[in-house]
């Protein structure tokens, strides 16, 4: 029989995620040592509540309230605990005591990121973060590593389970958004405050993440544009499945060219877009995730899988882990933070999309006319117009006939579809803006 020398790990969380984490470990643990060459100890799991119930069946002994001395006698500190405070002290913690950390903490990483990495780079310790960003898929390595020879120029995604869940169920059940969000909380998808799901923080989160890795460059979360998909009725998903398209949330990093400078900058946004149903992110269902990573040499390249889930999200965990208690055993350098290419980030108003805007408007001669008109004077050239639903509208007390008005464009610069939506906002003819969502994808 084999003598494996002792790899000490320490897990800080032991919920969806970190309970998962400790039943394959603990299950497989000659596997981890015949792998390792070390054998993988679990010493202990810091949690709030000693007597919470887990969706695994653990040793109560290994669980303790006390996360600092668990952190203290590790060699390995994994961090699925989630929320900004106490993690960012506890990984901080680990580092400056000579231990190697896996996290699965997005939020944690798109905030305090830079001071993670310094701090670990100061003291030799790696951090790893593959859980971080699209749950069990290998995302995070291959951008890091297999495509560090080549230059990414666009990722495109759906990054989020949850909010991928809720629209899924609305658009294949016509399921409604909060019966959906409960089932999605119960499986154990959401955020301990779903709000991050729904408003796209997680997903802006894990955009920020994506892009900094994607374009070497530090991307930092307020500069992510951000919208979630609360203003997302059934109505919308509706229209959009008529018209041939789904509702998607979607994180889009990409190169582009300042167009107020000509230089190249990057973007990087989050928000619900209209997807053709012919496109393969239409065929993403669930609380699945998929990336589209678009490179120079490589071309187009497609990562698909469970982007949330207690079992699915320990195996990205388990994969770090694997990785850094080789570390330990072997030695190396591991990986350092990229950053050096120093590009600006652009603001929504410089990406080019298309779009479809819905207006409802009084039926009346002209109307046509007098929308189209904007659209030209302000350069976004329109591909269809298509008249949808009638009904009345009451003005100054009388009823006035009411069309939905869909016009889609072609590509157009955000700034000036933005300067088409004020001005149509204000036509006499124009009784509301219903919706502008964008369209990608070709
Ligand atoms: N649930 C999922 O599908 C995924 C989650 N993640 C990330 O993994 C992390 C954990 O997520 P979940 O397991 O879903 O969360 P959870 O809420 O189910 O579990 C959190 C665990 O951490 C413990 N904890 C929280 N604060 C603590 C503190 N101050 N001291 C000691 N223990 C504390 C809790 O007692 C609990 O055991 C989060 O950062 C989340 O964003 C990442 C990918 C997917
Ligand atoms: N709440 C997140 C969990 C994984 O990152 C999601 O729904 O994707
Ligand atoms: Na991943």
């Amino acid at each position: 029989m084999i003598e494996y020398r002792n790899v000490r790990v320490a897990l800080l969380g032991g919920g969806t995620v970190g309970a998962q984490v400790a039943r394959l470990l603990l299950e497989h643990k000659e596997e981890f040592a015949s792998r390792v060459g070390a054998s993988l100890e679990l010493t202990g799991i810091a949690v709030r509540n000693l007597d919470a119930a887990r969706s695994a069946d653990l040793p109560k002994e290994l669980f303790t309230t006390d996360a600092e001395s668990l952190i203290l006698g590790a060699d390995i500190v994994i961090e699925v605990m989630g929320g900004l405070e106490p993690a960012r002290s506890y990984i901080l913690q680990a580092i400056n005591s000579g231990a190697d950390v896996v996290t699965a903490n997005k939020a944690l990483l798109a905030t305090h990121g830079t001071e993670l990495f310094e701090a670990a780079e100061r003291v030799g310790a790696q951090l790893y973060f593959e859980a971080a960003v699209a749950g069990a898929i290998p995302i995070i390595r291959p951008l890091r590593e297999s495509l560090a020879g080549d230059r990414v120029k666009r990722i495109m995604g759906i990054v989020n389970g949850t909010t991928n869940y809720i629209l899924d169920k609305m658009d294949t059940e016509g399921a409604s958004f909060d019966d959906a969000l409960a089932v999605a909380t119960e499986l154990g998808y959401a955020e301990a405050d779903p709000t991050a799901d729904v408003d796209a923080f997680d997903a802006a989160q894990k955009a920020s993440i994506l892009a900094s890795l994607a374009f070497h460059t530090t991307i930092p979360l307020e500069s992510v544009h951000r919208e979630g998909i609360r203003a997302i009725s059934g109505k919308t998903v509706e229209l959009a499945k008529k018209a041939g398209y789904v509702v998607k949330l979607l994180a889009v990093c990409e190169r582009l060219t300042d167009p107020a400078t000509g230089e190249e900058g990057v973007s990087a946004r989050v928000y619900p877009a209209l997807i053709s149903r012919e496109h393969p992110l239409a065929a993403v269902h669930k609380a699945n995730n998929a990336v589209f990573v678009e490179a120079e040499a490589a071309g187009s390249l497609m990562f698909y899988g469970a982007g949330a889930g207690g079992p699915e999200t320990a195996s990205a965990v388990l994969g770090d882990l694997v990785s850094a208690a080789r570390r330990h055993v072997i030695g190396g350098p591991g990986l350092g933070a990229s950053t050096h290419a120093n590009l600006p980030v652009l603001p929504i108003s410089a990406i080019t999309t298309r779009y479809h805007v819905t207006l409802l408007v009084f039926d009346r001669p002209g109307v046509l006319a007098s929308v189209a008109e904007e659209f030209a004077k302000h350069g976004v050239s329109v591909e269809l117009v298509e008249q949808g639903t009638f009904g009345s509208e009451a003005v100054s007390g009388e009823a006035a006939p009411t069309a939905t008005l869909v016009i889609g464009t072609h590509a157009a610069l955000e700034s000036d579809l933005a300067a088409t939506v004020s001005a149509l906002a204000q036509l006499d003819a124009v009784s509301s803006v219903v919706s502008v969502l964008r369209v990608e994808g070709a």
